[in-house]
């Protein structure tokens, strides 16, 4: 839209403002935003509440007052008591009609500093003598508004004409599955107390689940009729996020499924890597409210493609968003979980522990550089030398994973475990948590195997050899880590240039044979990404980040370690990945 089409007065009226009654306040709704204009002989100030920022806008009236209350008949902003529209509990005596517009407006201007403030902008319409008449103005300011916020197009009639009939009427409705054990157990809390306040200011119906059991929500997610909802919220940490993804892989129309119900990621583990990386992606703050990126996502209903990989083992096919991991960062991370009464200081425990007793493993790593397709590498692969594919893998496959597998904690955001902020008040929701299935839902609900669909891999089976463009490693490794997002975890910027879409996988190999030094200088880089910058300079011998669109760890099975995939523990052994360019998507704000 060019500029004076986006200047293009929609809506303008003259306010006062409630407590002053002198201060005149022109407001006027363009497609830029909402414009508070105080034009007076002294000066002239303007502020632009963009659209972007605003959520909702919802029409209400005055209440009654209780006998003994003796409130002017002109209510004070700080004295007003509103109710809806058609509530028995109206003020008759009072025939203005509010509009109540929701904002989430940024303050500062430092990205240090940067957060958004919640704010309730009421206009009072009041210019006729009847409620209906001054309520029917409120509503057409309402409509157009809603218009605004959700893209739609506006005309003539729209602006004009508007009546009662025509009043806006919401086509989203959400699924939110939420864990009530995730975190210090607090995703419940969570939900009500900071996504469903901002849910119900945007007036978007949503039916809530709260997960039973281990594996709920990818059973849940398998075995409903998801187009019953726009879009699909999930409350928790990555291993929630990893159930929903895999319980749409489980799906034959996973196809429809995955490209037109976004994902949307509240955080409220104590792994929160996607989260943490979305709102990173989206420029937005994420302190001192992480939950408010997500909440915002939702409700605005954008939404952007967002790159997943698919896993290999021998016994199991997963989908995955976050990373893929061998080595050091995986035994932290499981190993500490013997301490888990320390909290969040058991990972920096293990991880002096680790680095004094420093551990290597011996094994190949295979690598296809990004700058290589994974189909032109598999043309050279139909050369004579690399046939003998014991394991041809057809486009559907039938693998069964165990029920049930352990989950460890992220010890990447373990020390970011904080409270959010944001207060919101009259919480309310509604919520089914009968997960019997309904119309159109997946019939194979009692099925126990896990059948996998999803894209069929491009790579040659993981028992056959690979291509020759293929780079290879052999020997020992501290750690082989690969992931696909910029952060593993609230704290750990783990790969700065990855992007939510940018078909890459960032692969972080550290070679037996760095110093401690250079390890503990690695560790302390991983909370800024100085370990990217850092590394590549005075350790690139042993420390390398490589862009890869394909890879494949050969641990040397005759010893032990571990292997995940974001953040799960897969069985340990041969292992490969590869990715596929913007196949989810997810909610970004
Ligand atoms: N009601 C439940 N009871 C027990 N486990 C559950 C329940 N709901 C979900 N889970 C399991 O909890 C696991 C962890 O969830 P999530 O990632 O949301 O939180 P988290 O706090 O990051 O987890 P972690 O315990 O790994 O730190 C999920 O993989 C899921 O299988």
């Amino acid at each position: 839209m060019d500029s004076k089409a986006e200047d293009r007065i929609l809506l303008e009226e003259t306010f006062y403002v409630l407590s002053k009654k002198s201060s005149v306040f022109k407001v006027r709704l363009t497609f830029k935003g909402l414009h508070l204009i105080k034009d007076s002989e002294q000066h002239f100030k303007e502020q632009i509440i963009p659209i972007k920022d605003i959520i909702g806008c919802q029409c209400l009236r005055s209440k009654r007052k209780t006998k003994n209350c003796t409130c002017q008949s002109l209510p004070r902003s700080d004295s007003l008591q509103v109710v809806e529209e058609n509530s028995t509990d109206s003020d008759d005596s009072d025939t203005s009609a509010y509009l109540y517009i929701y904002a989430y407006i940024i303050q500062g201007n430092k990205e240090t500093n940067k957060k958004r403030e919640r704010t309730i902008i009421t206009l009072r319409f009041r210019s006729f003598d009847r409620y209906e008449d001054n309520n029917k103005e409120a509503q057409r300011w309402r409509s157009v508004i809603k218009r605004l916020i959700k893209g739609e197009p506006l005309n003539n009639f729209t602006l004009n004409e508007f009546s009662l009939t025509h009043r806006h009427r919401e086509t989203r409705r959400l699924l939110v599955l939420c864990n009530p054990k995730s975190g210090a157990g607090k995703g419940k809390q969570i939900f009500q107390q900071k996504i469903a306040p901002i849910i119900n200011e945007a007036e978007i119906p949503y039916d809530l689940h709260m997960t039973k059991y281990a594996n709920f929500a990818r059973d849940f997610v398998r075995t409903h009729n998801l187009f019953q909802w726009t879009g699909i919220v999930v409350v928790g940490g990555d291993g929630i996020v990893f159930e929903a993804i895999n319980g749409i892989f489980e799906r034959y129309d996973w196809a429809d499924v995955i490209k037109t119900i976004p994902l949307g990621v509240v955080p409220g583990g104590s792994g929160n890597g996607l989260a943490r990386s979305i709102a990173h992606y989206a420029s937005e703050p994420y302190l001192p409210a992480p939950t408010l990126p997500a909440a915002l996502a939702a409700v605005r209903g954008t939404s952007e493609p967002m790159d997943l990989v698919r896993v290999e083992t021998t016994s199991q096919i997963l989908f995955s968003f976050l990373s893929v991991g061998w080595g050091l960062l995986s035994d932290i991370d499981i190993e500490s979980e013997r301490l888990r009464v320390l909290g969040g200081t058991r990972f920096t425990i293990w991880s002096i522990a680790r680095l004094l007793g420093l551990r290597s493993y011996r094994g190949k790593l295979w690598y296809l550089p990004s700058d290589i397709p994974i189909s032109k590498s598999n043309d050279k692969f139909a050369s004579p030398i690399n046939t003998g594919s014991t394991l041809e893998l057809p486009a559907e496959v039938h693998l069964e994973t165990e029920e049930g597998r352990p989950r460890v904690d992220s010890w990447y955001s373990a020390h970011s475990r904080r409270s959010a902020y944001f207060s919101t008040g009259g919480s309310s929701y509604q919520s089914t948590t009968d997960s019997k299935l309904g119309e159109g839902d997946v019939p194979n609900s009692k099925d126990k195997t896990r059948r996998m669909y999803g894209p069929a891999s491009q790579l040659p089976s993981l028992t056959t050899s690979l291509p020759d463009d293929w780079k290879c490693m052999d020997g020992r490794f501290v750690m082989v880590h690969a992931s696909y997002q910029t952060h593993l975890g609230e704290d750990c910027l783990f790969a700065p240039e990855a992007k939510l879409n940018d078909g890459r996988i960032w692969l972080l190999v550290v070679k037996y044979g760095a110093s401690r030094t250079q390890l503990l200088q690695f560790l302390l880089g991983l909370s800024t990404g100085a370990h990217a910058i850092n590394n590549n300079r005075s350790s690139g011998e042993y420390i390398k980040l490589i862009p890869v669109n394909a890879f494949r760890i050969e641990p040397d099975m005759t010893e032990n370690g571990y292997i995940t995939v974001d953040g799960e523990h897969v069985d340990y052994g041969p292992i490969q990945a590869e990715i596929f360019p913007e196949l989810g998507r997810v909610m970004v704000p």
